[in-house]
């Protein structure tokens, strides 16, 4: 009866309209969704978004969505207000990550925004390139150190690299000490088995109903991993409270700038001054942040590398630039690496093809009426595949080739202002997405000054998952040889 009352609906009739693969009575798309793995998982989304593009729905056990893949629509959703609040995917993240800033909506969302915005601000970035550059040097340490084997599974110092950085930097912390190593492997294992958890539960949606869920094996490892998680956040924020002084008017806080604070700082001076925010306020958003803030970047790194590795010639031009724009071996500035747009253009291209974020969620805040002609009803689950938009070919010409130069000035004037979203557009778009090139780019640069990238992975060789950041199956394999 509730199926035929949905079919009936406004809702029902504008959601069935729509093309999709086809239901099966009562259980829906439920037999499509499910894989046997999240890398098999990973290819039908990707074999449904071509086949369908730009739009198609699916349904399982009363959970509805529509999924879009093309720059008309991601534009529709992104632009609006009405659409700011994420679907059903990111429920299953706040046992993990409260309502912090990417799961949050309305006016708490609104708020944190403000609040948080200014801890990003370009010149609390220069301040932090210190850390970048330094980090990355520790980096190239470690590597000449591996560099005698055939191959370097990069996925693990590229990952010690950002994690260090973002503790270092938005926490103020050192997340490096010989204290803290043990901790720091145990809470990059618990993100990989937290994601993996979510995807298993999104894949059956009868998990999502939390009486069911809490009878599950599932639900024991999430509460496991959860306080491992936590007890991190926790070390971080008591690390941090033990070290910071509240800044006395028109003084320095260490740490930060002259006017502005860094991230967790900004929030226990937020908190000192009676705001209204919590312990448990505070540890949300340094699990947001901790969590965004280093796997992103480690993992688009990482493609980025074996693609460098792929692409010998590419890699000559980014030493060629390097070394006009910082002769003999310097550090470079903040303003340096604004001007290696080569660089730049490669990182662009390489988040094109392996955008960290591969997909995002909303609910539709009101009816859309889409590109193609269908409308969306109000309440729907949408999902955004970013991923299937930068490799479709109807908005990349050769979508599968690496090509940096497709970022020149003159090849972006005629596209689509939302056709690249690797760091999503619009009000909850990426806060870090500066942080992110730049902490990108210093590794990069360090790295290429010291080695020369031979492939050992192709591209086709790596087989992604589904997972909360775009990640593959194995390891991303590189052979790193010393530049005499
Ligand atoms: C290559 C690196 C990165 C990529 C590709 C990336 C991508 C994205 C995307 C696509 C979103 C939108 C998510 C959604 O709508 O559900 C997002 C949001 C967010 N990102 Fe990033 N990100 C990166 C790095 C970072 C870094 C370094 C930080 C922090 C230091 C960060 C913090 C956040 C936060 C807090 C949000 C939620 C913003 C909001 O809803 O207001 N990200 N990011």
């Amino acid at each position: 009866f509730r199926l035929w009352q949905v079919k009936h609906s406004h809702f029902g009739k504008n959601f069935y309209a729509i093309p999709g693969p086809k239901p099966l009575p009562v259980v829906g798309n439920l037999f499509q969704l499910l894989s046997p793995d999240t890398a098999h998982m990973f290819e039908k989304i990707r074999e449904r978004a071509e086949k369908y593009y730009p739009i198609y729905k699916c349904q399982a056990l009363g959970r509805y969505y529509v999924a879009l893949c093309s720059p008309e629509d991601m534009e529709l959703v992104l632009t609006n207000m009405k659409h700011i609040t994420k679907n059903k995917t990111y429920d299953f993240l706040q046992s993990w990550l409260g309502t912090g800033l990417l799961t949050s909506t309305g006016a708490k969302w609104q708020s944190r925004r403000k609040l948080l915005t200014p801890s990003f601000h370009f010149s609390i970035l220069q301040e932090f390139l210190k850390t970048f550059n330094a980090e990355s040097q520790s980096l190239v340490e470690v590597l000449k150190k591996e560099c005698h084997k055939p191959y370097v599974n990069v996925v693990n110092p590229i990952t010690e690299y950002t994690l260090i950085s973002i503790g270092e930097t938005s926490m103020g912390t050192n997340l490096n000490s010989p204290g803290s190593l043990e901790k720091s492997a145990q809470y990059k294992k618990a993100v990989y088995t937290f994601g993996d958890l979510v995807t298993q539960r999104v894949a059956r949606p009868w998990l999502f109903i939390p009486a069911l869920y809490k009878m599950t094996d599932m639900c024991k490892e999430e509460s496991n991993i959860v306080n491992i998680l936590h007890n991190y956040t926790n070390d971080v924020i008591h690390d941090r409270k033990k070290n910071f002084v509240v800044p006395k008017e028109g003084e320095d806080a260490s740490y930060s700038t002259k006017k502005r604070l860094a991230m967790l700082d900004l929030l226990l001076n937020f908190k000192a001054q009676g705001a209204a925010i919590t312990d448990d306020g505070i540890r949300e958003e340094v699990d947001t942040f901790l969590f965004e803030g280093h796997d992103t970047t480690s993992m688009a790194i990482c493609f980025a590398l074996m693609l460098l590795a792929n692409h010998p010639k590419v890699q000559d031009l980014i030493i060629e630039e390097i070394e006009a724009t910082v002769p003999n071996d310097e550090t470079p500035s903040f303003k340096d690496y604004q001007q290696m747009s080569y660089l730049e253009r490669c990182i662009k291209e390489s988040l094109r093809l392996y955008p960290s974020v591969p997909f995002i969620g909303r609910v539709a805040g009101e009816d859309i009426k889409t590109s193609s002609g269908y409308t969306i009803p109000k309440g729907c689950d949408i999902n955004l595949y970013i991923y299937d938009l930068h490799h479709n070919k109807n908005v990349y010409e050769d979508p599968e080739k690496y090509d940096p130069d497709r970022f020149l000035p003159d090849n972006c004037k005629n596209r689509h202002p939302f056709a690249y979203l690797p760091f999503s557009a619009g009000a909850r778009n990426c806060i870090g997405q500066k942080f992110a090139i730049l902490e990108i780019k210093a590794a990069i640069c360090h790295i290429l000054r010291s080695f020369k990238l031979e492939p050992v992975d192709r591209p086709e060789d790596i087989k992604c998952i589904v997972d909360m950041v775009l990640r593959p199956q194995g390891e991303i394999k590189v052979k790193f040889v010393p530049r005499t």
